[in-house]
């Protein structure tokens, strides 16, 4: 049985801010949010971290911090994505070592997702599915079929990204992905918590 779960909201630049957008997040039961600040220093990410840790301790949202562990453990965050060239899930689990604690790993390829099965991540994601100007060098997109195929075949669970919207995700629900995230789709908006039903209303239609 795959892990089902929908939408993994990614903050990266929210209009709205990065704790409002969590509060809605949080107010959609978004079962992930994930904290990603590119071009920020150390300390104003632990800053926002702490504001997201706050807003989401208690709640059915997990917490994940992107590309540093040592802020993951320093905010006791419930979990970090990890990419390809980030640090190891080995040397993170070593900095980390909580029982209990989510590492979230990316692929690109099918090749990346197979050897992913060996390192142990609790999910991966999968992307991207579109070309993205939200990621600075991203990898050659794999379209909604391959995306959808690495998605269906992994026994990870998963997460598919890289240009998803109201306008697409339906095909690549049906193309196989089960979860998403969607970036720009979400932080763009004024109204975070509207965009982000309306996903969750296309995904259910779906997957329920
Ligand atoms: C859920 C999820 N999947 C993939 C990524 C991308 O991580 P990475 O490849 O390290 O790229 P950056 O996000 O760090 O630019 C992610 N953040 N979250
Ligand atoms: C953060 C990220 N990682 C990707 C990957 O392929 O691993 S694509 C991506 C950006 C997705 O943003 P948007 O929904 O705005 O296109
Ligand atoms: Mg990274």
């Amino acid at each position: 049985m795959k892990i089902s779960y929908g939408l993994y909201m990614v903050m990266t630049n929210p209009v709205v801010g990065y704790e409002e957008c969590a509060r809605a997040g949080v107010r959609c039961g978004v079962p992930f949010i994930q904290l990603r600040m590119k071009n920020a220093t150390r300390d104003e990410i632990v800053s926002e971290a702490w504001k997201v840790r706050e807003v989401t301790r208690g709640t059915d949202s997990l917490f994940i911090v992107n590309d540093d562990v040592t802020i993951a453990k320093e905010v006791d965050a419930d979990g970090v994505h990890l990419g390809q060239g980030d640090m190891s899930l080995a040397e993170a689990r070593k900095i980390w070592n909580v029982p209990g604690k989510i590492f979230g790993l990316s692929t690109h390829s099918e090749k990346q997702a197979e050897t992913a099965i060996d390192q142990k991540p609790d999910y991966i994601g999968i992307g991207p599915i579109f070309p993205t100007p939200t990621k600075a060098i991203a990898d050659p997109d794999l379209g909604v079929e391959r995306a959808g195929a690495i998605a269906k075949s992994t026994p990870l669970p998963h997460v598919v990204l890289g240009g998803i919207d109201g306008t697409n995700l339906a095909e690549i629900l049906q193309a196989g992905a089960v979860n998403y995230c969607a970036v720009r789709a979400i932080m763009q908006s004024p109204e975070p918590e509207v965009e982000i039903r309306k996903l969750q209303n296309i995904w259910a239609e779906y997957i329920l």
